[in-house]
């Protein structure tokens, strides 16, 4: 028997482009050809570091929905309580790969694709917002980081070996199975949403893939 095409599976061919140009932008790709310009990666630690640390409130509003969601039966609290874990292990790695790189962190000034991204995250927080469209969010977020990052380890990269445990953070096999278990979180809540929140959601993504792409724009100095 044929397995059910899931929404996420129709909305990533569907938007298939615009993945692809979040999954594989210029800058994951000068990484993967080993070409890339320290410090353009070093624009992006600094700025990602601040990304991170407004995803944070944004992640734990998905777990409190998740918790409200009620018939939580499919452990998404868990899953996305691993989430919360992982990014307090995160803030640590920066730190520490700032230090290395002999980047400031305390005088890093947002950029404008920057604040307007975690402008974007905090209009997501609010109780209106429904748990799927958020959950929409999270995952999308999370999948184009793996993406991009697992690209730049594939048997023919070129990546740089200081830049392979930045790369091994979020192109490990282990954060893909935690991607991986965000959609089917989602698929599952987008198989009993109505078609307003399917709408809501699937423009959310959009919305997403959009930002993430000026976010790498900004980090190669594109803006
Ligand atoms: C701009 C951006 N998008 C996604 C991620 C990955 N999620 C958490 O780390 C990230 N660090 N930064």
């Amino acid at each position: 028997m044929q397995a059910k095409i899931t929404v996420t599976e129709t909305w990533l061919r569907k938007h298939r482009h615009l993945y692809d140009g979040a999954t594989r932008h210029p800058f994951i790709r000068s990484i993967r050809d080993g070409n890339i310009n320290i410090s353009a990666f070093k624009t992006w630690l600094g700025q990602d570091y601040i990304f991170v640390r407004a995803f944070v409130p944004f992640v734990a509003s998905v777990l409190t929905k998740a918790y409200k969601g009620s018939d939580d039966g499919n452990g998404d609290v868990e899953v996305i309580l691993g989430g919360v874990a992982a990014l307090h292990d995160e803030i640590s790695w920066f730190k520490k790969e700032a230090f290395k790189w002999g980047v400031q962190l305390s005088s890093i000034v947002p950029q404008k694709a920057n604040q307007e991204y975690c402008r974007f995250l905090e209009s997501l927080i609010g109780p209106e917002v429904e748990y799927t469209v958020a959950a929409v969010a999270f995952w999308a977020i999370e999948t184009i980081y793996q993406q991009s990052f697992a690209h730049c380890l594939e048997d023919d990269s070129k990546t740089p070996p200081e830049l392979k445990e930045t790369c091994q953070r979020w192109g490990n096999e282990s954060f893909g199975e935690y991607c991986n278990s965000l959609r089917n979180i989602v698929d599952r809540q987008l198989e009993k949403a109505s078609d307003d929140v399917i709408t809501k959601a699937e423009a959310t993504l959009l919305r997403v893939l959009e930002h993430e792409v000026d976010f790498w724009n900004m980090s190669h100095g594109r803006t």
